[in-house]
């Protein structure tokens, strides 16, 4: 539902200089690009994703960057590179304009640099607490309410994927890895990813971490690549480890659940609907008949700060 940008207001960011999210431990800083704020370079997000030296997080959202229609966001990995989007950073930045006053509409758009995409907050079911809970538009999303983000179509096609070789659809692509060969589907959902159908017991966070950079910064893949370990539990249930391009291994990727259910359904072992597992949590992702996915799950805020001043001096505006 296009709307026009309020005109940026340092109130709008309530005083803070950034707030913290978290999507099933997958936390993002939204920064708000209003005036004297600090300029998203490689070296200031590296900086501020620090978890031992800066505030800490997997990525930035930078935003809300004006548009004619909806809201533009640039989306930061913590080792500065940008990336075209962010599932979870989609749905964090969608609960982040709704509740700092950028939007009072329960639905709107979000321009990426993979194209524009549609954020819904979802009113959470009615409780005896709150029984008007669920009116429509009505009320203030509650703490982890769901936020579902229309991911756009997913694609096999590796010249949209950024493999090399000649033109293809990725399905059961080998890929030499860690002295062994791998059998990898691989979707484009604006960002790219290298899904791996494996037995329960290889789906573990040490195989991420070990063979994840290999694959991420594998010579098939110039651009580089995000990659799941995927174990198929049920026709309607999966489970995945992640390791990010550009964030490493993370407690749970809404991108990649989202490919992940795309890759067991074209590889015939999942149907349309799936709950994917990740260690952070759980998502679900819908595939329609179109080819739209579809990912829902909740949000959580964390803090809302100020840069210290001797911080705000070590970054650059
Ligand atoms: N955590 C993100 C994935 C960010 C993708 C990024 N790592 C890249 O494509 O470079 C998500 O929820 O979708």
């Amino acid at each position: 539902m296009p709307h026009p940008l309020p005109p940026p207001r340092h109130d709008l960011a309530d005083g803070h200089d950034f707030v913290k999210y978290e999507a099933l431990g997958n936390d993002y800083l939204v920064i708000a690009p209003v005036a004297g704020q600090v300029a998203p370079t490689p070296e200031n997000i590296r900086l501020i994703c620090d978890r031992h030296y800066g505030p800490g997080a997997d990525g930035v959202l930078y935003g809300p960057l004006p548009e004619e229609h909806g809201f533009g966001l640039r989306t930061f990995n913590s080792d500065g590179t940008e990336c075209e989007k962010s599932g979870n950073g989609l749905r964090i930045f969608g609960r982040y304009l709704r509740d700092h006053g950028w939007t009072g509409e329960p639905e709107f758009t979000v321009r990426t640099l993979a194209g524009p995409v549609t954020v819904q907050l979802v009113d959470p079911a009615p409780t005896p607490d709150a029984p008007n809970a669920a009116s429509p538009g009505g009320g203030h999303p509650g703490d982890g309410a769901p936020v579902r983000v229309s991911m756009g179509r997913a694609s096999l096609d590796s010249e949209l994927i950024g493999a090399t070789g000649p033109r293809r659809e990725m399905l059961r692509e080998t890929l030499p890895a860690a002295a062994r060969e791998w059998t990898a589907t691989c979707v484009f959902l604006g960002n790219p990813h290298c899904v791996l159908p494996l037995d329960g017991t290889e789906v573990t966070e040490e195989l991420a971490r070990r063979l994840g950079p290999e694959l991420a910064g594998h010579a098939r893949f110039p651009g580089r690549i995000n990659v799941q370990l995927m174990e198929v539990r049920a026709a309607d249930r999966i489970r995945i480890e992640a390791y990010e391009r550009g964030a490493g291994y993370t407690l749970a990727s809404g991108s990649s659940a989202c490919a992940a259910a795309v890759a067991a359904h074209a590889l015939g072992l999942t149907g349309p609907e799936v709950t994917v597992e990740m260690p952070g949590g759980h998502l679900d992702v819908g595939l329609s008949d179109a080819g739209e996915v579809t990912l829902t799950g909740p949000v959580r805020p964390v803090v809302a700060g100020r840069w210290a001043p001797a911080f705000r001096r070590r970054l650059a505006s």
